[in-house]
């Protein structure tokens, strides 16, 4: 039947009328969203209130902790950061409140789904995990993170800053400049693919990022800027998730770089090692708790090679850098270290813990330079939560921002300035709020490898300070003044190393 002629123009206008009427609408929610919603009462930038698009930008341009500790600075302890978006930097009540245990009954606000992308194939590991699967994998890998555990890795750990130090001697003529960020990144790989799969990866040796290893700081920038995407829209989220992640190059590449990982376990798996491992332990014990399926041995062992390895060289440079900018603390530190330990040989897990200004110095360098800056997100559960005495409706992301927290005056004399002393209990630093530093996060799910991070980086530490007088290159005197993709793009740490007898 022919349409009739007369009856186009209705239906044109009818079809207009209605965009008007949907876009109208649209506009007067986001008006109201913005001005007299539930989340109006939190304070602010408007556009960002009306749209993802100023925070997205600032996350994709690399600056996303340092714009949210100006917007923190500026409007205060919480602000709203997106249509659905809480910063939070009130310091411990924050942490326990967004990130806290629960008591019986109460529920945690959960991981946000966006943030945290599980893979398409296989299982995640524990960092995605549901709160069921969560409780079952951390019982089960942290016999490998125990007390007892980590006193017998000491002689790998031992091992590996004698080699550390090897290294560094190379090139201790005062002379030559080393990059000592890359030195620690490939001794934390090394270690860690020890303690994983019992091969180490063999880059320290020579100074060198395995293929695998560049891969995966190649992704780091491409994978928050996709995830700024992710969180734009519906559309742009199923435009990667389902057309472009899914597609048969991508898939292909991914399957690639899990192989490295799966091939290692499943060789480590064939064969005791010589000395004991983090499988070691979880293996003696997941039979009797219900045991993680061969997937999860793969997802679990690349989350350690990636969560164990560069957050702890990132401190280490981070720690390097602030000495070297400061070099009273550095003396002190040094003086410190050269009256405990003779030698190499005389360092041990339990003495270097008992170094006072070694822990100061780590925590002042993890407070100015958080090796995760940014916040991790929460999503509030139904029937939302009270977060700072403020309730926050349900479905809500909240999270405390490390970088902008730490930089708060309202926690910290001279927030911006390096002061191992307010660690000590410093007359001068008495009012500061320490408990606001929580860079391995708290609750069920914050860090499982804090213990094992600590005795890595003071271990490490010793080995650099005990035999090596360093200065700082001038082509790193800003070596700070970098990027944010979810983790900081580093750039080289330029430093010249000269030996010193012991
Ligand atoms: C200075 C070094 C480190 C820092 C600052 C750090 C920080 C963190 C933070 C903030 C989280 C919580 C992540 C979230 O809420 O999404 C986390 C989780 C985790 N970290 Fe670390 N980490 C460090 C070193 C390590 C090491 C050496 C390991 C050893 C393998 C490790 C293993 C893990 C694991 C397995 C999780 C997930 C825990 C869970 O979900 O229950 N980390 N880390």
């Amino acid at each position: 039947m022919a349409w009739p002629l007369t009856a186009i123009p209705d239906t044109v206008s009818l079809w207009s009328g209605l965009a008007v009427l949907c876009a109208l609408y649209l506009i007067g929610r986001s008006i109201y969203d913005v001005f007299l919603g539930p989340l109006s009462k939190f304070p602010g930038p408007p556009l960002w209130a009306l749209t993802h698009i100023p925070r997205l930008v600032a996350q994709a341009a690399g600056v996303e902790s340092q714009v949210h500790a100006k917007l923190h600075r500026q409007y205060g302890n919480v602000v709203r950061v997106g249509p659905r978006e809480l910063s939070f930097t009130n310091g411990a009540q924050a942490w326990r409140e967004i990130y806290g245990f629960r008591k019986h009954g109460q529920i945690q606000p959960g991981k946000d789904k966006i943030f945290y992308v599980n893979p398409s194939e296989g299982v995640p590991s524990i960092l995605g995990a549901s709160d069921v699967n969560h409780a079952r994998v951390r019982r089960i890998l942290a016999h490998a993170f125990s007390d007892k555990a980590l006193k017998d890795q000491e002689p790998l750990l031992r091992r590996w800053m004698s080699l550390m130090s090897s290294k560094l001697g190379e090139h201790a003529n005062g002379v030559d400049r080393v990059d000592i960020m890359k030195i620690y990144n490939c001794t934390t790989f090394d270690v860690m693919g020890e303690l994983t799969f019992s091969e180490s990866l063999g880059m320290l040796q020579d100074s060198k990022y395995s293929p695998w290893v560049e891969t995966i700081f190649r992704s780091i920038k491409t994978a928050t800027q996709f995830r700024s995407l992710r969180q734009f829209h519906a559309v742009t989220r199923f435009i990667l998730d389902e057309i472009l992640f899914k597609s048969k190059s991508a898939q292909l590449q991914l399957r690639e770089h899990q192989r490295y990982t799966s091939d290692r376990v499943n060789r480590r798996l064939e064969r005791e090692p010589d000395h004991p491992d983090f499988w070691t332990k979880i293996l003696a014990k997941h039979e009797e708790e219900g045991g993680l399926t061969l997937e999860e041995h793969y997802s679990n062992a690349s989350l350690f090679m990636m969560a164990g390895t560069e957050t702890t060289a990132t401190a280490l440079s981070g720690t390097t850098y602030h000495l070297l900018r400061n070099p009273e603390c550095l003396k002190k530190l040094t003086e410190e270290i050269r009256s405990a330990f003779d030698g190499l040989d005389d360092v041990t897990l339990d003495k270097a813990a008992r170094l006072r200004y070694v822990h100061a110095v780590l925590q002042e360098a993890m407070r100015l330079y958080p090796p995760l800056p940014i916040a991790l997100p929460r999503t509030t559960p139904v029937g939302g939560s009270t977060i700072c005495g403020e309730y926050v409706p349900a479905n809500v992301t909240v999270g405390v921002n490390h970088f902008a927290t730490y930089r708060m005056e309202q926690h910290f004399k001279n927030p911006t300035e390096f002061h191992p002393e307010r660690w000590l209990s410093d007359p001068e630093y008495l009012h500061d709020h320490l408990d606001a530093v929580e860079p391995f996060s708290i609750g069920p799910r914050n860090c499982l490898g804090k213990n094992l991070a600590w005795h890595e980086m003071r271990l490490l530490l010793v080995g650099v300070l005990l035999h090596f007088d360093l200065q700082l290159d001038e082509a790193s005197e800003h070596w700070d003044d970098q990027k944010v993709y979810t983790l900081w793009e580093k750039r080289p740490l330029w430093c010249t190393l000269k030996a010193v007898k012991s």
